[in-house]
């Protein structure tokens, strides 16, 4: 077993431990201000990250550091109650790592949701998102270096990163429940600025409708390992520029406070759907 592996198998191990072997059925990533739908798990096993071999720690305000396993709506998950950030001096491979572990741990499902600047004008804070597709330009991908054979290929497809069927679901289920859920392509950024208006028109020319921080490195290890990937953004603020007015973290946290209701809704009643 290479290093990777064995950190992969330690980190599980440990989880396994704490939470029993009842197979869990979905991985959740939950994005700032979201981390509120951990507490609505039943029958909810905590663990914090500082306790789990290799897991980095979370130090971003509005990241709790947790991860939280339980039940929702007849499915077991395991939410991340926080995430790990490029900019927060993390490499990729450690960005990246939980969900490996949670690959190790036979989920093959995963939630990723974020915060996200609206580059689509007809978007407004407060607004869902479905990630139908995203871009990267910048920094390394979490697969640079050797590749993990036993996790998946070398060169891997990402056409379908983000399972249509799942989105197809997403879909009903906000067109069922009246939840706007927009559509669009997610741009990541490195942080940990926020852009400026010049990189944002820029963002737009090139097709992205929301920007951000995170997913992006999450969704890659996920296809690498052919894990069914549903994104969803949360439209906390317009990116720079749109607005005559700066950006800032705490708007990010209010407007992801104020979706917290639709946000949970929706996610309650794809998880319900959720072919396992
Ligand atoms: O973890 P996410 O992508 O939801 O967090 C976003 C990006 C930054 O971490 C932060 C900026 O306000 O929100
Ligand atoms: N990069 C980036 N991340 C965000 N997270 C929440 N809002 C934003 C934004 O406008 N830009």
């Amino acid at each position: 077993m290479d290093k990777l592996m064995d950190k992969m198998q330690e980190a599980a191990m440990y989880i396994t431990s704490r939470i029993g072997s009842d197979p869990v059925h979905i991985g959740m990533v939950l994005g700032s201000g979201l981390g509120g739908l951990a507490d609505e798990l039943q029958d909810a096993v905590a663990i914090s990250y500082k306790d789990i071999p290799y897991f980095p720690v979370s130090t971003v305000f509005g990241h709790k550091g947790k991860l939280v396993v339980g039940t929702l709506e007849g499915k077991r998950v395991m939410c991340m109650q926080g995430r790990f950030h490029y900019y927060e001096g993390y490499g990729m491979d450690q960005v990246v790592f939980p969900i490996q572990v949670m690959h190790a741990l036979g989920i093959n499902n995963l939630l990723v949701t974020n915060a996200a600047g609206g580059v689509n004008t007809s978007y407004k804070p407060g607004d869902l998102m479905l990630i139908v597709d995203h871009i990267k330009l910048i920094a390394d991908s979490p697969m640079r270096g050797p590749n993990y054979d036993s996790l998946g290929e070398r060169f891997f497809d990402m056409t379908n990163a983000y399972d249509k069927k799942l989105s197809a679901l997403a879909r009903e289920e906000a067109k069922r429940l009246g939840i706007t859920l927009q559509e669009g392509v997610y741009m990541f950024f490195a942080g940990p600025s926020y852009e400026t208006p010049a990189e944002i028109r820029a963002a737009r020319i090139l097709g992205s409708d929301a920007v951000g921080m995170s997913t992006v490195p999450e969704a890659l290890a996920a296809s690498h390992m052919r894990m069914k990937v549903l994104g969803i953004s949360c439209i906390t603020n317009m990116a720079a520029g749109i607005l005559d007015q700066p950006l800032n973290h705490t708007e990010v946290m209010e407007t992801g406070d104020r979706v917290k209701e639709a946000f949970t809704l929706l996610v309650r009643n794809v998880t319900k759907q959720w072919p396992v």
